[in-house]
């Protein structure tokens, strides 16, 4: 690779290199420093991947690999709570007891155990690679868990739960017997996909979905991005619990130095995990469809055009969710909205009318925010480190705030 400028990419046997060298040829000749964010860091990982692919021996080598397994092992402490809060959980979905409470009370705690498992699993998004590099153990621990959940709440800038709440559950009273179906774009392998399966075993026992399509991605993608390889290592993990912390780095060491133990408990409950995510599996309710497009070089404006078999399979799904930051900034077509254009419109091809229902589930690590009240931006440039006059948006950058944002395009 020159320095300064962008070469076309060597075809390695797969479609898309033709679409990066298209849009390549469109940019006309961009160098490093005048080059769209968006597709100049795809076409990083995607050359990268190309250098791989046209290895003898290393073509599905994921040099990422061991560091989203070291994000997992440094999560101990939330993964234990969560853990043991799941396996309560789903004994109670399953159990048949009959409640004392009345019909209202119930659906008022249905609701709110979906916007928990909803919320639990995007504060699983703030701890992605990208951000960890400046965080020590111990922030870790602090960025997850349930105190820091409800300190989070009032971080989240726009919150849409209950309007997909009401939507899954008007399909679920008019199709009790029906095949519904919810999508998660994936986002972060390690502690995020771990949430991302909770929230899928929650809507799969609660009865809110009878089946789950997850979408990893097929090269290794923006460090930290869920391959398929990435479910079997977590699944694995989670098979040998006390191996997997004992061999692991110091992270999980006692004051001298021994690798703490899991109690009985602890490695019934990560077992039961184990369990239950590969029963769902084999049996076909939680399955796995990687799509070349989600590695494309463009946002996801060009979806419902460039990739119209994944458009289709995706309005054949009650609620597509869409993790993270990159998902969210491709959805809003990576433009420089103003902050208060509604999350509709900023969907272009993927909004109303697409068929698709989209849920983005977002912690903010870029500018790229829209759908948000008026004054909202500029309160929180004024707040200390939110970038004030200078014009940056640096209040969006941490991960610290979130948005929660839902479009029935099925409407
Ligand atoms: O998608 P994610 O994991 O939430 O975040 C990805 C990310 O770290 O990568 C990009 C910069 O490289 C930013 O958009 C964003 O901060």
């Amino acid at each position: 690779m020159k320095a300064d400028s962008f070469s076309p990419l060597t075809d390695d046997g797969r479609q898309d290199v033709a679409d990066y060298n298209r849009d390549l040829n469109a940019l006309g000749s961009p160098i490093w420093f005048n080059v769209p964010w968006l597709y100049a860091e795809c076409y990083l990982y995607r050359r990268m991947s190309t250098f791989f692919a046209l290895s003898a021996h290393w073509k599905s080598y994921d040099v990422f690999a061991r560091q989203k397994l070291s994000t997992f092992i440094s999560s101990r402490p939330a993964v234990l709570e969560l853990a043991a809060k799941y396996k309560q959980l789903i004994d109670q979905l399953q159990s048949n007891v009959p409640s004392s409470k009345s019909p209202e009370e119930i659906g008022d705690a249905e609701k709110l155990l979906f916007s928990e498992m909803c919320e639990i699993c995007l504060w699983g998004n703030a701890t992605d690679l990208s951000l960890l590099t400046a965080l020590t153990y111990d922030d870790i621990q602090k960025l997850q868990g349930a105190e820091a959940r409800k300190v989070q709440e009032k971080n989240i800038l726009v919150n849409d739960l209950p309007a997909a709440y009401r939507t899954l559950k008007a399909t679920q009273s008019t199709q009790p017997k029906g095949e519904r179906r919810v999508d998660i774009v994936l986002d972060n392998a390690g502690f995020e996909l771990f949430v991302d399966l909770i929230l899928a075993g929650y809507l799969l026992a609660a009865g809110l979905a009878t089946q789950i399509v997850l979408h990893p991605k097929s090269i290794p993608w923006f460090v930290s991005d869920v391959l398929p390889a990435d479910f079997a290592s977590l699944l694995n993990a989670l098979a040998d619990p006390q191996a997997l912390y004992a061999a692991s780095s110091d992270k999980n060491k006692d004051h001298d130095g021994e690798p703490t133990p899991l109690s009985d408990r602890e490695v019934s409950e990560l077992s039961f995990l184990f369990e239950h995510w590969s029963r769902l599996h084999q049996e076909g309710q939680l399955t796995i469809r990687p799509n070349l497009f989600w590695t494309g070089p463009g946002s996801y404006w060009r979806l419902p055009s460039s990739a119209p078999d994944l458009a289709q399979d995706l309005r054949e799904s009650e609620l597509v969710i869409f993790k993270g930051d990159l998902n969210y900034r491709k959805l809003a077509g990576d433009a420089m909205w103003s902050t208060t254009v509604p999350f509709t419109h900023a969907l272009g091809p993927m909004g109303p009318g697409s068929g698709i229902r989209t849920l983005a589930l977002r912690t903010c690590k870029a500018d790229t925010v829209v759908g948000l009240p008026a004054g909202q931006d500029e309160r929180l440039k004024s707040m200390e480190g939110g970038g004030g006059d200078t014009g940056a948006r640096k209040w969006a950058w941490s991960g610290k705030w979130a948005v929660v944002q839902f479009c029935d395009g099925k409407a």
